[in-house]
């Protein structure tokens, strides 16, 4: 549009187009006014200062009875999702957007009004086409259907943020768990930071979800690192997130790290033994300044990050070999929670059996199993060195192996194989096609070399690795890292062995 006094000044332009230009620019107003369905005006501060005839048909879909009640008030409480006040405060027009509210769905174009020194004095919201719906169906169609993605991606990332476990997944009931939550509930309250000791698969990743659960930020995300199973050079990033531009092609656009993930909420930090040196210093200034520099950004960012950590390792022994820092281990130390090994609880075994049970067979659709008391005697034999992820495995491999419906000590024998005999007049006995059928199926922790065929030596050898692997990681329900440490080799060596032979989906 041109401004007023520009018009008045266009002496090259003959007296007719003047008139013209200049009648035009005056009435601009009035002939919106008109032409448009609707027109509001609100001041600066967001408050409604006039509208038009036009507008007042659409007072009654909004609820409101009389003008007075309309007119005055703040624009975003009577008329609900606008986005006036983000024009007033952005300086920036909205010149096409479809609004929806109780009265209906609406097309229009929202421009911010400035003084002559530029100055947001206001802004202008037009109504082009009420309920819109009919005479553009397309783009109503279009519109509806990105409304129905976010909907969906707004509800999967609540679903996401929503705990996935509490208190009452913690199943057990022996002294050693009954204690266990006691201090989870109360630290619970607390902000401190947590360090939850104990071997794999005794619960540590569960107890730290029922933790953030139970705490005032169940609200806020609940972040989950697994040191161990990020690659040594991606840890700083993954942590600390990358600033836009610091590195070309994909990632030029910047990341977030799970420090800003977790801004508000909970940030897991699992396997925090294997956490290298120099990073180690990095995370406690985090930890201690709660700020965070991200990656090729010299800005820092203020987060708000309660932290649970978890190891299998024996941390302490680490801070004495030099390999944790020892203020670290104290920062993250302020709460340790031990988390008993199933072995020291096998009173929970029956009620843990009868969880994960239902939870097979729910997930895999497969009938609901009775398991028989002979059969808790071969399993309290066994020393669960992959704890209930090892229960969950072994229960899982029993209901796939047979379809009875009853599961005794012996369909039992086919997946735990070491397991000694029980005494006599307990019904244990395995059935030689069984033992047999376990063979094939199942590597066996104590398997006895063939004793007819000499093998050649490195033939032999892969064998017996390929035993002891298959073992470790029946062992610890597939956990690698847990795997590797059994075996007392690396988990790179671990890897690549379970590449060379074959097992790398293992
Ligand atoms: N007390 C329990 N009640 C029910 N399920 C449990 C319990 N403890 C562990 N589990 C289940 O066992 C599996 C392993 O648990 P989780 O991952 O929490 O163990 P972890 O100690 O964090 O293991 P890791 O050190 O290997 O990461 C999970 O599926 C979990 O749901």
């Amino acid at each position: 549009m041109f401004p007023l006094d520009e018009i008045a000044h266009a002496t090259d332009l003959p007296r007719d187009a003047r008139s013209v230009l200049e009648l035009t620019a005056r009435s601009m107003f009035q002939l919106f006014a008109e032409t448009v369905e609707g027109m509001l005006v609100v001041d600066r501060s967001g408050r409604v200062v006039w509208i038009s005839e036009g507008y007042k048909q659409f007072l009654p879909g909004l609820g409101i009875s009389q003008e007075s009640d309309f007119v005055g008030h703040a624009v975003d409480e009577v008329v609900p999702n606008t986005l006036m006040r983000e024009v007033i405060e952005s300086g920036r027009a909205i010149l096409v957007d479809l609004l929806t509210n109780k009265a209906g769905t609406f097309l229009v174009s929202r421009i911010p009004l400035r003084d002559p020194a530029g100055q947001i004095i206001g802004a202008l919201g037009l109504v082009l086409m009420a309920h819109p719906e009919s005479t553009m169906q397309p783009l109503m169609r279009k519109f509806a259907r990105l409304q129905n993605e976010l909907n969906d991606a707004r509800k999967q990332l609540a679903e996401q943020r929503r705990p996935k476990y509490t208190f009452a997944s913690f199943i057990g009931a022996s002294p050693q768990v009954v204690e266990v939550k006691r201090q989870a509930r109360r630290v619970a309250q607390t902000d401190s930071s947590v360090l939850l000791l104990g071997e794999t698969g005794t619960g540590k990743e569960l107890l730290a979800h029922a933790i953030h659960a139970a705490s005032s930020r169940v609200g806020r995300p609940f972040i989950g690192v697994n040191i161990a199973a990020v690659p040594e050079t991606l840890l700083e990033a993954e942590f600390f997130g990358v600033a836009p531009g610091a590195y070309t092609g994909a990632d030029r656009r910047g990341r977030d790290g799970k420090f800003k993930l977790a801004d508000g909420g909970t940030l897991f930090l699992d396997e925090i033994g294997d956490m290298p040196a120099a990073l180690q210093a990095k995370l406690l200034r985090a930890l201690q300044e709660q700020e965070i520099e991200p990656l090729g950004s010299n800005q820092v960012i203020k987060v708000d990050v309660r932290v649970i950590a978890a190891t299998s390792r024996d941390l302490a022994r680490l801070v004495s070999e030099g390999q944790f820092r020892e203020d670290l281990y104290y920062r993250l130390n302020v709460v340790p929670i031990r988390l008993p090994a199933l072995r020291e609880r096998l009173g929970d075994l029956e009620a843990l059996v009868e969880a994960l049970e239902n939870e097979v067979a729910r997930r895999s659709g497969m009938p609901h199993r009775e398991v028989t008391p002979d059969a808790f005697a071969v399993l309290r034999q066994h020393p669960w060195r992959g704890n209930i992820r090892e229960l969950r495995n072994v229960l899982e491999q029993v209901m796939m192996l047979s379809d009875d419906l009853r599961l005794e000590a012996r369909h039992f024998r086919r997946v735990l194989p070491h397991v000694p005999e029980a005494p006599a007049g307990v019904a244990t006995e395995v059935a030689e096609s069984d033992a047999e059928e376990a063979d094939r199926t199942l590597p066996s922790v104590a398997a006895a070399p063939a004793p007819a065929a000499i093998k050649p030596l490195p033939e032999a050898i892969a064998e017996l690795e390929r035993q002891s692997i298959a073992a470790a990681l029946a062992a610890t329900g597939g956990n690698k890292l847990a795997a590797s440490r059994l075996l007392g080799i690396s988990r790179a060596t671990l890897y690549d062995k379970l590449t060379q032979l074959g097992l790398a989906k293992a």
